[in-house]
């Protein structure tokens, strides 16, 4: 055992024990009759026959090497490397990117294929572009806003000009392309659409480009996302049919 304490802490014994310890093999006594281990490098404990081998393995590289492994060396100060630059966010200017990479992080390649100003300090873009398109609104007279209508909608006041629903030809929807007498198409549905003139956001001057035909192309490049059908529900006039 204590054979095996000394393979384990070569050097806590001093130099009284040898940093090469040679295993004391026992060449001279023969193994037991029943003992197959032949094996010439095993470890014998001197009188303790059950040692187990040593570890880390006699001549083993980690044996080597715990034995020669020098201390990290400390760096002094000078031989440190600086620390970078402070971020100068107080200088930036909304939507102008910051001089030293196109991330305004420095260090940043300019290679990553990310625009100038994109960066997660840099203001989003959308908030300094200007809005792409200028808005067509035109100012309703006063009495006219949505809620205006919805209530006339809801008043019971006939807005269809008609006794019952009818089917429309083409040639019946061109006899209604006046101001005050205008019917127009929307996806298979036709509408008077001459109370809902002075209402409509985009103007009447507008809307009347549609009167007397069917303008659901005019009104899908416009704003497809409107409801005509919940708009002017109250003006359903009947559904358009091929001339006979
Ligand atoms: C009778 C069916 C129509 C209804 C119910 C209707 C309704 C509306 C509504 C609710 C808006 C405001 C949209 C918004 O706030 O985003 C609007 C805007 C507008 N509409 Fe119509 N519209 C109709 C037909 C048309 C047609 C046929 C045209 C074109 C000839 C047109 C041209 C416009 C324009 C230019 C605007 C202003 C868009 C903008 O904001 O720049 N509308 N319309």
């Amino acid at each position: 055992m204590a054979s095996y304490l000394r393979s384990w802490l070569p050097s806590a014994f001093g130099p009284a024990e040898p940093a090469d310890p040679t295993p004391s093999i026992d060449v001279a006594e023969p193994p037991p009759e029943n003992d197959d281990d032949s094996d010439t490098e095993t470890v014998r404990g001197g009188d303790d026959d059950d040692a187990p081998p040593a570890f880390p393995a006699l001549h083993s590289a980690q044996r080597v090497g715990s034995q020669a492994a020098p201390l990290p060396k400390i760096l002094s100060d000078a031989e440190r490397m600086p620390p970078p630059p402070p971020p100068r966010l107080a200088a930036r200017q909304p939507g102008v990117p910051g001089a030293s990479s196109s991330l305004g992080v420095p260090g940043a390649p300019s290679s990553l294929g990310v625009p100038p100003g994109a960066g997660s300090l840099a203001p989003p873009l959308t908030t300094t572009k200007a809005p792409a398109k200028k808005s067509r609104k035109v100012a309703l007279a006063p009495g006219h806003g949505p809620l205006d209508w919805a209530n006339l909608k809801k008043s019971g006041t006939d807005l269809r000009g008609v006794e019952q629903l009818t089917r429309v030809t083409p040639s019946m929807l061109k006899a209604h392309n006046k101001r005050d007498d205008a019917w127009s198409a929307f996806n298979g549905k036709v509408y008077n659409i001459t109370h809902y003139l002075p209402y409509h956001p985009g103007g009447e001057k507008e809307l009347l480009r549609v009167a007397g035909r069917d303008g659901t192309k005019l009104f899908s490049l416009t704003h497809a996302w409107v409801n005509v059908d919940y708009m002017l529900d109250g003006c359903l006039v009947g559904f358009l049919v091929p001339e006979s």
